[in-house]
Formats: structure tokens, sequence, C-alpha cells
């Protein structure tokens, strides 16, 4: 698909167009919704107070109804698939390619097990990327030395795991998910896969173990000096900041066994004092930004949470045939990801798989302007995160932002990066209002990332057909009301914020792409009119009171 310079895209967007029929059944309830308006307009009671009220509010609940059924139709009548040609893309750049420094959050070391942090950890390390360019920050918002000495073990694990991950093309690239879908049938006679396996089922022995003690042993503890953090640390909510580099991606020696060089690979805990607000996620987000700006300062940053592994190695190479593309790449700020989900049970009681937003409504939003950045599986600029800026005049050219050349040893970046990450930092500044992730929101990626739009910046949404993350969604019905409440409430909270679409975005973003974004604003308000629908009706037919036609009424189609 060259234009006439015989210029040949890193990537290309296709209609998946809606089928005929399929369009032609929503204008049909298209035209069923008008006549259900005009029935409400043409029959409504004349006598009886109640009657005549309750008849308004089935009006004002079904115009609802409708409008929102209009803009979801908006969204999913037109949608759009992206492909990749991540062949040009290493033809093109693959000496230029940028830094990429990955971002994974955990926050609670019981709730999120060492051990699964540590198989997302080790699937980022085993991208398909050159190691020198790759650096994987955990931000441990616990504070846990269970999850510093699982990351040790991790660190150490990854010197026999990356090799062979590149050797045998494993796929996903998180052991745990890997040795579960591989039958040990299939490899009896394999010697290596069977001294990986082993290697990485008695490093996870040692991680269960230690985490059930529930504290680290005499012996680990001398075993690395970062474990002396802790007795410093008061409480989770009270404690230094500790930055340790695991591996250090510069060091000539850090090397796998197969002497090939290692991702950087950083663990992160930000300083945490009780007078100071931690702002959850959008502060240990901005903190990372912060830290690895100054250990390897990638132009891409990408974040995800740590129950979501990586089961694509291509993704960073997919993600940079947006960025990298020479004729659409500048404008872009970031590339989402869907989050699918890996442990959504067939009948998915509780809708935890979200199929609807990621298989219809995502790619229409696409289409429409772009998606919102929901907080995980995201490659972001990280321009868009530092200044969020996006002036023509001085267009970004990732190849040619250079990475910045980080001096001096480990241990003094490490004492520089504590300032970085300390709670002090922030005062008078612009951290968390206009730059990194903002602060006061119940979902600071949705915010976030609509501020980004409304800078000029555009996104893209990317669904590859080999998944690029797995992630695990809540299991019980108290979990996912929590979780879909603080969604819809956050949503809310977005669309009457000074920075949502009635102030900020109506100057900026397109009215099509605004009115996109409002499933998702609208989601909580939709609550009103459905309990009116549900409780007033039946209320109604208690006392004798219809409210809906009959099938003789709609003889009015007629006349
Ligand atoms: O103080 C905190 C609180 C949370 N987290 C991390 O943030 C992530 C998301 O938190 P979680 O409690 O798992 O929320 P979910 O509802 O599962 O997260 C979804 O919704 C969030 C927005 O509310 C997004 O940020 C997430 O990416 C998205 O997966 C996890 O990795 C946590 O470890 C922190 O790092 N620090
Ligand atoms: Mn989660």
């Amino acid at each position: 698909m060259g234009n006439t310079n015989g210029y040949l895209p890193l990537f290309e967007t296709k209609s998946s167009g809606r089928p005929f029929l399929i369009k032609l059944y929503v204008l049909t309830i298209f035209v069923a919704i008008c006549m259900i308006w005009v029935y409400r307009v043409r029959y409504l009671p004349v006598e009886g107070v109640l009657e005549r009220w309750a008849w308004i509010g089935m009006f004002f609940a079904e115009l609802w109804f409708s409008i929102y059924w209009f803009i979801t139709h908006l969204v999913r009548w037109n949608p759009i698939c992206r492909y990749t040609f991540k062949d040009r893309l290493s033809q093109r750049f693959e000496k230029d390619l940028p830094g990429v420094d990955i971002f994974v959050c955990t926050a609670d070391a019981e709730m999120e097990p060492p051990i699964m942090v540590i198989n997302t950890v080790l699937s980022m390390m085993a991208y398909d990327y050159p190691p020198e360019k790759l650096s994987v920050f955990l931000s441990d918002d616990g504070v846990s030395e269970l999850t510093f000495y699982a990351m040790l073990e991790a660190s150490r694990f990854s010197k026999y795991w990356l090799p062979f991950c590149k050797q045998f093309n494993v796929e996903p690239r998180s052991p745990e998910a890997y040795f579960h879908n591989e039958p040990l049938d299939d490899h009896v006679n394999d010697k290596e896969w069977l001294f990986i396996k082993k290697l990485y089922g008695d490093m996870k022995n040692r991680i269960e173990v230690t985490s059930k003690q529930g504290q680290v042993s005499e012996d680990i503890r001398k075993e690395h000096k970062g474990f002396s953090e802790w007795d410093f640390v008061s409480s989770r909510h009270d404690h230094q900041t500790i930055v340790q580099i695991l591996i250090d991606g510069r060091d000539p020696l850090a090397m796998d066994s197969e002497a090939q060089r290692l991702p950087t690979l950083v663990y992160l805990s930000r300083e945490k004092r009780p007078h100071y607000p931690h702002n959850f996620k959008a502060g240990a987000m901005n903190a990372l930004i912060r830290v690895s700006s100054r250990i390897s300062n990638g132009p891409i940053i990408m974040n995800v949470d740590c129950d979501m592994y990586s089961n694509n190695s291509n993704s960073i190479r997919d993600a940079l045939c947006f960025f990298m593309d020479e004729e659409k790449g500048h404008e872009l700020g970031y590339v989402q990801y869907p989050q699918s989900m890996k442990n959504v049970t067939k009948n998915d009681l509780y809708g935890n798989s979200m199929k609807v937003i990621f298989k219809m409504e995502f790619p229409g939003i696409d289409a429409n302007g772009g998606p919102m950045y929901i907080g995980t599986g995201c490659f972001h600029r990280r321009v868009n995160l530092c200044e969020r800026k996006h002036c023509n005049e001085h267009e970004v050219d990732s190849k040619r932002e250079s990475d910045m050349k980080i001096e001096g040893n480990a241990r003094d970046v490490e004492e520089e990066c504590k300032a970085l990450a300390s709670c002090a930092y922030e005062e008078n500044t612009q951290w968390g209002k206009e730059v990194g992730l903002m602060y006061g929101y119940l979902l600071e990626d949705g915010m976030t990332g609509f501020s980004i739009r409304c800078r000029g910046w555009r996104s893209v949404y990317f669904n590859p057909e080999r998944k690029a993350f797995l992630g695990l969604a809540p299991t019980t019905l108290l979990q996912t009301l929590v979780q879909q409440e603080r969604w819809s409430k956050g949503e809310l909270h977005i669309l009457l914020s000074r920075r949502g679409p009635f102030f900020d975005g109506y100057k900026s973003l397109p009215l099509r792409l605004l009115l996109s974004y409002c499933i998702y604003f609208l989601w909580a308000a939709n609550c009103f009119p459905t309990l009116y629908y549900v409780v007033v009706p039946s209320l109604c037919m208690l006392r004798g009171i219809s409210l809906f036609p009959k099938v003789r009424d709609f003889q009015f189609c007629y006349l």
C-alpha cells in the first residue's frame, strides 16, 4: 500500500465493517424506537395526575435509552482493524530502535502473590527486543521484602529463562503460563526443557515457602544487602524510598547463560509518609516515570498491572510500527491494547471478559478518533507523560529521540533515584496536574488519557490475533461490584470534571469522538432511567395503570 513516493507504511488500517444484514437490523430497531416515541406522545393520558406523570417519566427514560442506543451504534457502525508490518520495521529501524521502559505495578503481597508478580516481570524481560534497550521496573507500593526476594530470584532465573525463550521461541513467556500449557509428555527427552522446568519449579517452591512464612529467613537476607533497607521500614504507609538496580543493563558482566546481554531490572518502593497523600497507582506511576528517566530514560513507556503477563513477545515491535511510521507516527501519543482476561469462566457470570467493549466498541472508537487509556497494556511516548503537549512544529521522531546517556555507577544512581521517588519531590510542582498521571481521580488513567488527547496527541487501539496480555478478572460478585462501582463513578467524575468533555474536551476533540467516549462517561447515569423503568411500571401495575402499549395500540402505525 505504498504511496506515490514508494513509501511503505509500517501499519495499515482496514474497515472491518458490519455486515449489511446487521445494519438493516439496527435500522429496524431505529424505526421501532421512533414508533415508541410517537406512541408516548400520542397516547399521553389526559386523566389522572399519577398516570400522567408516570407516563411522562417513561417517556424521558425511553428518550435516555434511545440516546444511549444511538451513541452505542455510532460507535459500532463502522469498526476498523489494524495490521502491522514488523518485517518493515526491522528492515528500516533495527539499529535505531528506541529504548523501552516497562512499568509493572504491585501494591499488596497478599492479594498479588510475589510468584505471580515475577511471572509478569519475567514475561516482560523476555520480549523479542534488544535487551540493552529494554528496562523493566517494578513499583511495589506494598513495600514487601517477600516481593523483593522474589525479584531477586527472578533476576537469577532470567539468566536461563531469556535464552531459553529465544532459542525455542517460547510463547507465552510467563514461565508459569508456559509450563502450565505445555504437556510434560511432549518433552520427556528434552534435557534443556526439563532443566528449565526444574529450575522454575525449585524457584517457585522457594518463593512460596518464604511467602507462607511471611518473612525472609536470615540466610536469604545475607544474600543481598538490599534487605537491610527493611530495617528502616515502620509500616507500608511510613517508610523511606527503596531503589535497587537488580540487573544493570549497562554492566558488561550482566550476562545471561549464553553470554548475551540482559535487560535492566529495577525494584522500586517509593517513599510513603502518613501526612503525604500517596495518590495510589498514579503516584506510583509518576515516581516510576522520574526514576526511570534517571536510569534508562527510554522514549517509550509501557505499563501493566502486576497480574497481567505478556502473552505475545512481539507486542513492543507491534506498538513501534505505529510510533515509528514516518507518515502518521509523529502525532501518536499512545497505543492501547485490550485488557484480556485469562480466568473468566465458560459462562462468564459477571461479564468480566468485556468482550463487547474490546471486540465491538474499541474498534469503533478507534475509527472515530482513538481509544482512551485504560491503565494497563498501553505504550506511551515518554514526552506525552512528561510534557503532554503536542505541537506540529516540533514533531517527535522516535528514532532520533536518542536515549540520554546514563552516567554513574549503579549505587550512585540508586541514591539519586531515592530523592526522585521521595514524598517531598512533588511539592510545589506540576506533577499530578500538568505532568505525569493526574491525581484526584478515581480513574487516573482515563482522565490522563483524555487530557493527553485534548492536548493534540492521537491514540490507536491494537488487538493482535495472538492476545498481547492476559490478566486476572475479579472472581467474586463483591469484587466485581466494587470494581464496576469504581469505574462507573470514575467515568462520571471525568464527565463532570473541569478537565472533562464539557470544559476542555469540546474545544479540542471532534464531537463524534466525544460522543463515543460518552458510552462510558454515562455508564453510571444509566442507573436512574433503568431504576425508573424497573420500579415504576411494576408499582403502576398494582394500581391498575398500564404504561405499555397493547397490541391493538399499534394501529396508530398505520394511520
Ligand atoms: O496504591 C496503589 C493501588 C494500586 N496499585 C496497582 O494498580 C493496579 C490496578 O489496581 P487494582 O486494584 O488491581 O484495580 P483494577 O480495578 O483491577 O484495575 C483496573 O482499573 C484501574 C483503574 O481504576 C486501572 O488503573 C487498571 O489498570 C485496571 O486494570 C494493580 O497492579 C495495583 O497493584 C498501585 O500500584 N498502588
Ligand atoms: Mn486488578
